[in-house]
């Protein structure tokens, strides 16, 4: 029987609440489909500063160097907002990211048909279906370009600086092309070349790459059009590919054409098989220790986790397959719930899919 070894990333606020509920589906899944997990746990984000003061400690990127795949909860929270920006838990994520060499964050915005009265959208702007994938660059761009504080013209000031190099958009803009080919050979790119030299030379590498790809129909849109033509008509999309920053808010408002952010879940790749998987949202302090958490992002991204890191399609269609089915029978947590549906708590959430699986 296969075993993968997976490291667990629980992180703060929500982040164990959700990551319970979804080792939960991941352990009952791999019953059914007749593999093993073997789970290892290590510290990320503010919980890691607390204990070894430091937001990624060596020993977390070692294991998960070394696992078959990671699940991340989400990071940060207020108890450490004073921390000097290198010591913050998002420096902690940003530095998991870059150090299991995660260039391509994949965020599928999609409506459960059960879920289109909890869309703010109206059914006739939605269509049909809706599926779109978000294709973000996750280790590049201003997250990770120089930054600092100095003085100009006599008065403190401060600068984070864009930075694109050639090979960073080449390889992203492969990863997105590929995607398309798969589902609607129509890929969107987004940037702002109207204004930015790093946007400029991304449309520039983005259009030498298509020549290998002219089955795919290219199109470009600047990042504040976009933004708009997610809510006029968000079924113009298939694959959308943008950089690390128009991605992490581009792919926040797309969550919420499909009734929640804590519907919303992602994977984060590189050029293997090893991934890191985590719903798009954070710790959401707001609700933390509340029990109310929206556990099915964390759970559709183990979803991803079985199709993109451990091969088993079966279980990755199953697990959507159960959600799917919760969602009809009615059961919604409180982010996602509407007049006539049934409210549950988390832990109900992630036990329902359980039994549905
Ligand atoms: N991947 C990660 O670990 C991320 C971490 N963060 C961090 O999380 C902290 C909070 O950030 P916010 O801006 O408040 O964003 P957030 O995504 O944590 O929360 C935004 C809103 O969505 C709600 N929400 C989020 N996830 C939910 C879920 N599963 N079920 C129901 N409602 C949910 C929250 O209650 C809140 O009202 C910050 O420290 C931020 O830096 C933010 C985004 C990603
Ligand atoms: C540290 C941030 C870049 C986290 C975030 O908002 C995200 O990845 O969606
Ligand atoms: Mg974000």
């Amino acid at each position: 029987m296969k075993n993968y070894n997976i490291v667990l990333l629980r992180g703060d606020g929500i982040g164990p609440e959700i990551v319970t509920e979804a080792v939960k589906v991941l352990n009952r899944a791999a019953e059914k489909h007749q593999f093993t997990v073997t789970y290892d746990e290590a510290l990320l984000g503010g919980i890691a500063i607390d204990e070894t003061g430091v937001p990624l400690p060596e020993e977390t990127l070692q294991k998960c160097n070394a696992a078959d795949a990671v699940l991340l909860g989400a990071v940060g929270g207020p108890k450490w907002e004073s921390q000097p920006g290198n010591n913050r838990p998002e420096a902690g994520l940003l530095g998991i990211r870059a150090g299991m060499g995660l260039y391509a964050n994949l965020r599928p915005a999609r409506i459960f048909k059960p879920l289109r009265d909890a869309s703010p959208l109206k059914g006739d702007i939605i269509g049909e279906e809706l599926d779109i994938m978000m294709v973000r660059e996750l280790t590049g761009g201003i997250y990770f370009g120089d930054r600092g504080r100095k003085m100009v013209k006599g008065v403190p000031a401060a600068f984070d600086t864009e930075m694109y190099t050639v090979p960073e958009v080449e390889r992203i803009a492969r990863v997105a092309f590929n995607l398309a080919r798969k589902r609607g050979h129509k890929l969107c790119s987004v940037d702002k070349a109207n204004v930015l030299e790093s946007s400029r030379l991304w449309r520039e590498v983005i259009l030498r790459v298509a020549k290998e790809y002219e089955d795919v129909e290219l199109s470009h849109l600047y990042v504040d059009n976009c933004a708009m033509q997610l809510v006029r008509n968000p079924g113009q999309f298939d694959v959308v590919v943008t950089s690390n920053m128009f991605g992490d808010i581009l792919s926040d408002e797309a969550s919420m054409i499909s009734g929640s952010i804590g519907m919303l879940a992602s994977a984060s790749l590189g050029d293997g098989t090893r991934g890191l998987y985590e719903p798009i949202h954070g710790s959401a302090p707001d609700i933390a220790g509340q029990g109310i958490a929206n556990p099915l992002a964390t759970i559709l991204s183990v979803a991803m986790m079985l199709r993109f890191s451990l091969d088993e399609m079966e279980a990755a269609d199953a697990i959507d397959a159960a959600v799917a089915k919760v969602l009809d029978q009615g059961y919604r947590t409180p982010d996602i719930y509407t007049e006539g549906t049934k409210k549950v708590d988390t832990v109900t959430m992630g036990q329902l899919v359980v039994d549905n699986l």
